[in-house]
């Protein structure tokens, strides 16, 4: 029987399939004020059929954004558009969870308030790069700045911002929060050797490394809830200039950390996605004896490998993103076997309805 089409509990949820639709970056939010919009909600609505949708990466305060054209959840204009998104969404039946984000140093000083540094664990700059419009309103891919060394008295003020924006998701109606400690963005940052090099508590050790992901863990989970907290990583990533040279000692320390949280969900991005090494199966049930909640996996995944994944027990779930961009129905085909249609890559990011909202669904 097909283990991916069949239910899921999670938190208080009973989710209808393990077919997750993974966070993807789409910057088709409404400027000023980087705003979700009707046409969002449209988007989103039609792949409902999701197990859980998780929204694209959503900045928690203006530091956090590294694209141009990324939607925030930190002001009442974005809380009200994102409510058009959760409301269209409940309504196709759906369930879905706001991706919380922080880039650190994947940003760049013209996406940035007041054109400043952006920040990270230490003044290094990712061989990296980014999509941002400039003050003279040209456009294009940017290498991504020498960011500044957070002081300690800084991290408190951004583990606020974590609370307060998953605050505003859970009042403007999303089911759960993910927070976003994968793909070299601030989090990762912290938690790897390569960016973080600091000699104070947040650097150092797997436990200081950790640190700052633990507390945004804490108070995520003060102020809405274990049930309602999922987080995503990705051990041994490279994408964004990351590395750690204790990879594995970080993953199993996080899910460890994780698992005494009893957080709803750990979402694992496999490497390579992003060009980055496989994964071992060894690996993978490293995480799962760790971990007793709802384990997801997502990185290229097919039909046949997601239910190999999950008859094996390894894995709960499996997150698609770019056969979700192609096939807003992709519960449905994976159902009858149809065929999967490949996404156009040219309109993966910015732009409006080409190649967002005018894919088709299997005809009756
Ligand atoms: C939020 C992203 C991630 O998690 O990797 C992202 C952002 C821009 C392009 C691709 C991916």
């Amino acid at each position: 029987a097909d283990k991916l089409l069949s239910p899921l509990k999670l938190g208080s949820l009973t989710l209808p399939n393990r077919v997750f639709m993974a966070p993807l970056t789409r910057q088709r939010a409404s400027q000023p004020g980087n705003v979700p919009t009707a046409l969002n909600a449209t988007y989103y609505a039609q792949r409902a059929s999701a197990g859980l949708i998780v929204t694209e990466a959503t900045q928690v305060m203006p530091e956090g954004q590294g694209y141009a054209w990324t939607p925030g959840i930190h002001s009442d204009e974005q809380q009200a558009g994102w409510k058009l998104v959760t409301d269209a969404v409940h309504a196709a039946g759906g369930h879905i969870a706001l991706q919380l984000w922080h880039v650190g140093r994947i940003s760049h000083r013209h996406v940035q308030p007041g054109l400043k540094q952006p920040v990270a664990p230490s003044a290094i700059q990712a061989n990296a790069q980014t999509f941002v419009v400039h003050p003279d309103g040209s456009m294009g891919m940017v290498q991504t700045d020498l960011p500044r060394a957070l002081e300690v008295e800084e991290l408190p003020g951004i583990v606020a911002a974590y609370r307060a924006a998953a605050r505003r998701a859970i009042d403007t109606g999303f089911d759960l929060v993910e927070i976003h400690a994968a793909n070299g963005y601030l989090l990762d940052q912290f938690q790897s050797t390569g960016p973080n090099q600091r000699t104070d508590a947040y650097g150092g050790s797997v436990e200081n490394r950790a640190r700052l992901t633990l507390e945004v863990v804490d108070a995520v989970v003060a102020e809405i809830g274990a049930e309602r907290t999922g987080i995503r990583i990705s051990p041994f990533g490279t994408f964004n200039d990351i590395s750690d040279t204790e990879a594995e000692a970080m993953a199993f320390h996080l899910v460890t950390q994780f698992d005494a949280r009893k957080l709803a969900y750990v979402h694992v991005a496999e490497p390579d996605w992003a060009g980055g090494p496989q994964l071992t199966d060894a690996f993978r049930a490293g995480l799962r004896q760790r971990y007793h909640g709802v384990l997801v996996f997502a990185g290229g995944y097919t039909k046949d490998k997601a239910e190999a994944l999950i008859a094996s027990g390894t894995g709960d779930a499996v997150a698609f993103g770019r056969p979700f961009i192609a096939n807003p129905d992709l519960p449905a085909r994976f159902a009858r076997g149809a065929e999967v249609n490949a996404p156009d890559a040219s309109t993966f990011y910015g732009g409006a309805e080409k190649g967002y909202t005018d894919y088709p669904t299997l005809t009756a």
